[in-house]
């Protein structure tokens, strides 16, 4: 598996970290896909709809043998495994799992679009992704560091 895939995953509706948990066990499950890193839980305020319940958010890394649009199949299953109701399309959610990033490549298909094109202004997406690998260099923008840190608080650190 000598390819490695960030993810940001969300949830704010339902048992929040169960359903969190969850997710990273169905991805663990798959034989082509070996997670390598989890970040802490944080609890993060709506972007983009306001008006609804606060998120929790983590970020992980995993190894994969999966293409990326592989990857974005098993993301979409999950989110439908587990309840995903595409109702308000920024509203609540029961899991949203976003690929960020896939090695170091640029894909633009009608599909998937890679690196993640909202996530250099999503502290909720950028703080996560720091803990588990400080060095990351943001796409697009060159940082190493997170700039704003408004509206993301640790809910539960990382086991
Ligand atoms: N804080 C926060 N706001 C969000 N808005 C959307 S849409 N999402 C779903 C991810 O695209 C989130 C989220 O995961 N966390």
């Amino acid at each position: 598996m000598n390819n490695y895939v960030y993810l940001s995953l969300g949830t704010n509706m339902g048992e929040r970290e169960a359903l969190l948990h969850e997710a990273v066990q169905m991805l663990n499950k798959k034989t082509e896909i070996n997670v390598e890193r989890v970040s802490s839980i944080y609890e993060t305020d709506p972007v983009g709809y306001a008006d609804q319940p606060p998120f929790l958010n983590i970020a992980l890394k995993a190894n994969t043998s999966f293409t990326p649009h592989e990857m974005l199949k098993v993301c979409l299953e999950i989110e439908n495994t587990l309840g995903r109701k595409r109702e308000i399309r920024w509203g609540p959610r029961t899991i949203d799992l976003d690929i960020l990033m896939y090695n170091h490549d640029n894909i633009k298909s009608d599909s998937l679009i890679i690196p993640h094109p909202r996530m250099n202004e999503r502290a909720f997406v950028l703080i996560p992704l720091e803990e588990i690998d400080a060095a990351i260099e943001i796409p697009e923008t060159g940082l190493h560091y997170v700039q704003g840190r408004e509206g993301v608080k640790l809910w539960k650190t990382a086991d």
